[in-house]
C-alpha cells in the first residue's frame, strides 16, 4: 500500500460498500471549498462507476462486434479497470485489474469505449532529408535571372537561392533563346527591332510538393521578362499601368489572391524604375464592383483574382484592358476544379482567346507592349501540388505545347510526368531528396519528405480532452509553436475557439448567478502559471465577439487563439489571416478547409486534423501548411476507432502516418503534476473534461455554441464522399459519446431523438443516388467540368453542381466573387 499512492477503490465482489482510499497527492487539501467540493464529487462519481462496474461484471459477457462495425459499445461489455481502450493496449496493466480486490479507478471517460485497433508503426519518418528546401548547390544567376532582380530579391525578401521547383521552372518560363527565324516568328512586322533571338515558348504545368516555392517559380520569370522589356524599350508607349494587364493569376480563394499580391509587392519595387509600373493588384469580390472597376481603369499589370469575378469583369468592364496579356496562371488548379470552376475557366479561356485573335500584335523592341522580351503569345501556367486525373485533363485541354515541370523532372506530357516520381527525367537537373509520391489510380501526390505524420485513434468521449492534452504538450515542448487545427465545419471552429479561450477561466459569474469556480491550472499543474483568461466572463458570461481577432487561451496558457472560416466577414478573414501569419508567439488557428489550400502561413510547426479531411487531396493540402521550404513539421490525424480503416485508404496513396497512442498524450499532459500511474493521469483527464463541461453548463454562449457545433458536425459528417462512407458513416457514431467531444454531458435532444440522424433508409437512398450519378457521369464523355467534391467555399458555379448553398452543411468558406 505504501507504494500505491494512486486512487484506490477496493471493490471486492459483493464485499459491501466500496472503500475509497485517497492518496496523499490527490487528497483534497486546503484551497477553496469549491475546489475541495469538486474533488469530492469526482471521487463520488468514481465510486459510483466502480459499483456499477462491479454489478456489470457479475453478468459480464465478452464485448461483441469489432470497432470497425460500430463505435457503439456492446450493451454489457465488461468495463476495464483503467478504461477500456487503454487497458486493451497494455495487457500488463490490465491484468488482474478486474478481479476482486484489485486496484481500480473509474472515470466515465475511460469506460465503455470501443476497442482501439492496433496500428502498425512505420517508424521511418524521423530525420528524413527535406524535399522542398532551398538548394545549396544552385543559384538564381545560374538559371538566368536578371541581375538587378536577383539583388533586390535578396535584399527585400532575403531570398538568395532557388528551390528545386524554381530551378526547373524558371528557365522554362524565361524561355530558352534560339537563333534565327526572327522575322517570321515575329509576324513579319517591325523588322527594325526584330532581332536574332526568339524564345521558344511553352505553356507550363508546375507540380511540386506543398511549400516548395511555386508562387515565386512563376512570379520571378514574369517580373524578369517585364523588367527586361522595360529596360530595352526605346520608344513607343512608355511603360505604365495604363497599358493594362500583362499577367493574370487565378486563385481559388481570396486569401490566396491576397497572398500572391503580397509576394509580388517586393518584386514590383525591385530593379529600380524598370519595375515600378508593374503594380500588383487584385479583384476578388467582397468589395464594391465600382471601386474594382476604377482600379482596373487605372491599370493593374499583375492581377490576382478569383474566377467568377474575373469573368464578370472580362464580360462587363470596358476599361479592363487585356490587349497585352502574356500570362494566365491557374494557381492551385486542382482546387479550382474541385470547386466547380471548370466551366468558368473554360469561358475565361475562350474570351481571352477571342480578344487575342482580334488583336494584331506587331513585335519589336521599341515599346514594352510589343517587346520581344515578352512571350509572343499568352502563356498558360498551371500550378498544382497534385497531378490528379482532372488536372491532367485540364492541362491537356488548355495548355499548348506544354512542359510538365516538377522538382525533379521536366516532361512533355502529363502521363510521362505522372509515371516518374523522381529521376528519369527528360532534362538534367538537381534532384532533391525524393518526396513520398504516390501514384495510385493515375493520381500523383507529393508531400515534403521531412514531414512527420501521426495518427491518433481516440474514442469519441476522449477526443476533446486528448486535443487539449495534445495542444498543451506541444506548447510545453516548444513554447513558440504555431499550430493549425482543422475542423469539419464553421460551428465547430467557433465552439473550439470559444471553449479554449474561456473554458479555463478562473472564475466567472454566469447568467444565472452561479459561480464557475474551477481552476483548470491547479488540476494540470501549470508550474504555478496563473490562468490569464482573455476576458473574464462578466455577469452574463463571455460572448463570441466578431471584433476579436484573437483571444488568449485560458486552457492552453500563454497561447493566442485565432479562428478562420468562410462565414466570417471578408474583412475579418483578411485580418485574421494576416495576424496569424505574422504571429511570432505561441498561437493556434482553428479553421475549416478554407485555410487548407495554398496559404503560406509562415512557421507553422504542427497541424492537427481533429476532424478527418474530406478526401486525400485535402489531407495533403492540410498537412502541407507545415514543413514548408525545408523546415521541420508534424501533422497528427485524429480518428475514431471506427475510422481506423481510413489508414488503409491513406496507405494506398503512399501516406503512412505513424501511430501515436492517446494514452501517451494524456500521460504527458498529466506528467508535471507528478501523475504517473494510470489512475492518476486518467483522473487528471477526467478533471479537465469535467471542468470544460462545467464551463459549458455555466455559460449560455458556450452551451449554445456546443450544441450547434455538435449538430452541424454530425450533419457535415454525413457528407463524406460515398467512396469513403463505409468508413465515415453516421451510423457508426455514438451520439452520446460524441457529445463529450463538445463538452456536453448528453446529446442534444434534436439528435438524440433521431431527428438529426440518418435512417438506414435514408442511407440506402443516398447510396442509390450516388451510384446512379456515378453511372451517369461514367456514360458521359470524360471532361474536366465535373466537380468531384463538396466545396468548402461555395462559390460561383458550385450551386450549379450541388444545388442551393443552404443545403450544404460543411463550412461554406465562401469566396463568392461574382
Ligand atoms: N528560394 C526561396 N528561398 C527562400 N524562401 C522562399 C524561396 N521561394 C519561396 N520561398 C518562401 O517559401 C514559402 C512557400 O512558398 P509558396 O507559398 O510559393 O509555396 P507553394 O509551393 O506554392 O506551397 P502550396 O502548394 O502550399 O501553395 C513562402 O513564404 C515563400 O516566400
Amino acid at each position: 500500500m505504501a507504494d500505491d499512492d494512486g486512487l484506490f477503490l477496493n471493490l471486492g465482489a459483493g464485499a459491501g460498500p466500496a472503500r475509497t482510499v485517497v492518496p496523499a497527492n490527490l487528497r483534497p487539501k486546503g484551497g477553496r471549498w469549491k475546489d475541495r467540493m469538486a474533488e469530492r464529487q469526482l471521487l463520488k462519481s468514481a465510486v459510483w462507476q466502480a459499483q456499477r462496474k462491479s454489478k456489470a461484471q457479475q453478468g459480464a459477457r465478452p464485448a461483441a462486434g469489432s470497432a470497425q462495425k460500430s463505435e457503439r459499445p456492446a450493451a454489457q461489455a465488461p468495463v476495464d479497470a483503467d478504461g477500456g481502450a487503454s487497458a486493451r493496449q497494455r495487457p500488463r496493466e490490465r491484468s488482474g485489474a478486474t478481479g476482486p480486490g484489485s486496484k481500480q479507478v473509474m472515470s466515465s471517460l475511460f469506460t465503455k469505449n470501443p476497442e482501439i485497433p492496433t496500428v502498425a508503426r512505420t517508424g521511418d519518418q524521423e530525420n528524413r532529408v527535406s524535399s522542398n528546401a532551398v538548394l545549396d548547390t544552385s543559384s538564381f544567376e545560374g538559371i538566368g535571372l536578371d541581375d538587378d532582380m536577383r539583388a533586390s530579391v535578396a535584399e527585400k525578401m532575403g531570398i538568395v537561392k532557388p528551390t528545386a521547383i524554381q530551378q526547373n521552372a524558371i528557365p522554362v518560363l524565361i524561355g530558352k533563346p534560339i537563333l534565327g527565324g526572327a522575322a517570321a516568328a515575329a509576324g513579319g512586322g517591325d523588322a527594325f527591332d526584330v532581332e536574332r533571338e526568339v524564345s521558344v515558348e511553352h505553356d507550363v504545368f508546375i507540380q511540386a510538393a506543398t511549400g516548395s516555392g511555386k508562387t515565386l517559380a512563376y512570379l520571378l520569370p514574369i517580373f524578369h521578362r517585364l523588367i527586361r522589356a522595360t529596360a530595352l524599350a526605346t520608344s513607343g508607349a512608355p511603360a505604365s499601368r495604363s497599358l493594362g494587364t500583362f499577367a493574370i493569376v487565378l486563385t481559388p480563394t481570396r486569401e490566396l489572391a491576397q497572398q500572391v499580391v503580397e509576394t509580388a509587392l517586393p518584386l514590383s519595387h525591385s530593379a529600380g524604375r524598370n519595375s515600378g509600373w508593374i503594380v500588383p493588384g487584385m479583384v476578388i469580390g467582397g468589395e464594391k464592383k465600382q471601386s474594382e472597376k476604377s482600379r482596373l481603369r487605372k491599370g493593374i499589370p499583375l492581377l490576382a483574382c478569383t474566377p467568377g469575378r474575373l469573368l464578370d469583369h472580362l464580360e462587363n468592364t470596358k476599361s479592363f484592358v487585356v490587349d497585352h496579356l502574356r500570362w494566365l496562371v491557374l494557381d492551385e488548379a486542382d482546387r479550382l476544379l474541385e470547386l466547380g470552376f471548370a466551366e468558368t475557366l473554360e469561358k475565361i479561356l475562350a474570351l481571352l482567346d477571342e480578344k487575342a485573335r482580334n488583336k494584331v500584335r506587331v513585335l519589336g523592341h521599341r515599346s514594352v507592349a510589343t517587346s520581344l522580351e515578352l512571350p509572343r503569345r499568352r502563356i498558360n501556367v498551371l500550378c498544382s501540388a497534385t497531378l490528379r486525373d482532372n488536372v491532367k485533363r485540364l492541362a491537356n485541354e488548355s495548355l499548348h505545347s506544354p512542359k510538365f515541370v516538377s522538382a525533379t523532372s521536366i516532361h512533355d506530357s502529363a502521363d510521362q510526368a505522372a509515371s516518374t516520381a523522381t529521376g528519369d527525367s527528360d532534362t538534367e537537373m538537381a534532384a532533391p531528396a525524393p518526396a513520398p509520391d504516390a501514384g495510385a489510380g493515375g493520381d500523383r501526390y507529393s508531400l515534403p519528405s521531412q514531414l512527420v505524420q501521426r495518427a491518433l485513434i481516440v474514442p469519441a468521449k476522449l477526443r476533446l480532452v486528448t486535443l487539449v492534452a495534445q495542444l498543451r504538450n506541444t506548447f510545453r515542448r516548444q513554447p513558440a509553436s504555431k499550430v493549425i487545427v482543422f475542423l469539419l465545419c464553421k460551428d465547430s471552429v467557433d465552439f473550439m475557439y470559444f471553449l479554449l479561450a474561456h473554458g479555463g477561466a478562473e472564475a466567472a459569474a454566469t447568467a444565472d448567478g452561479k459561480a464557475y469556480a474551477d481552476d483548470l491550472f491547479d488540476a494540470l499543474g501549470d508550474d504555478g502559471a496563473p490562468a490569464k483568461p482573455s476576458a473574464l466572463p462578466g455577469k452574463s458570461g463571455p460572448t463570441l465577439r466578431e471584433e476579436d481577432i484573437s483571444l488568449e487561451s485560458s486552457v492552453v496558457p500563454g497561447v493566442d487563439l485565432y479562428r478562420l472560416h468562410g462565414s466570417m466577414a471578408q474583412k475579418r478573414r483578411t485580418e485574421t489571416f494576416l495576424a496569424f501569419s505574422r504571429a511570432q508567439s505561441a498561437s493556434v488557428l482553428f479553421t475549416t478547409d478554407v485555410a487548407a489550400r495554398g496559404l503560406d502561413l509562415p512557421n507553422v510547426t504542427s497541424i492537427v486534423q481533429f476532424d478527418p479531411p474530406a478526401d486525400i487531396p485535402s489531407y495533403l493540402h492540410r498537412v502541407g501548411r507545415t514543413a514548408r521550404l525545408g523546415r521541420a513539421g508534424e501533422a497528427s490525424l485524429f480518428l475514431l476507432p471506427s475510422e481506423t480503416k481510413y489508414l488503409d485508404v491513406l496507405a494506398a496513396k503512399g501516406l503512412r502516418p505513424d501511430d501515436e497512442t492517446m494514452e501517451s498524450v494524456l500521460k504527458q499532459m498529466a506528467k508535471n503534476t507528478g501523475a504517473r500511474k494510470a489512475v492518476e493521469w486518467q483522473l487528471r483527464a477526467g478533471e479537465v473534461q469535467s471542468r470544460l463541461e462545467q464551463f459549458v453548463l455555466s455559460s449560455a454562449t458556450a452551451s449554445g455554441l456546443a450544441k450547434q457545433a455538435y449538430l452541424s458536425s454530425i450533419r457535415a459528417y454525413a457528407t463524406h464522399v460515398s467512396a469513403e462512407r463505409h468508413i465515415f458513416h453516421v451510423r457508426f457514431l455514438h451520439f452520446g459519446h460524441l457529445a463529450k467531444a463538445f463538452a456536453l454531458r448528453e446529446a442534444p435532444t434534436q439528435v438524440a431523438s433521431g431527428k438529426g440522424n440518418n435512417t438506414k433508409a435514408d442511407d440506402a437512398r443516398k447510396d442509390r443516388k450516388d451510384r446512379r450519378d456515378q453511372e451517369q457521369a461514367a456514360r458521359k464523355k470524360p471532361t474536366f467540368k465535373r466537380a468531384n467534391d463538396i466545396s468548402e467555399f461555395a462559390v460561383g458555379d458550385v450551386g450549379a453542381y450541388f444545388g442551393p448553398r443552404a443545403k450544404r452543411t460543411r463550412d461554406a468558406g465562401s469566396d463568392s466573387d461574382a
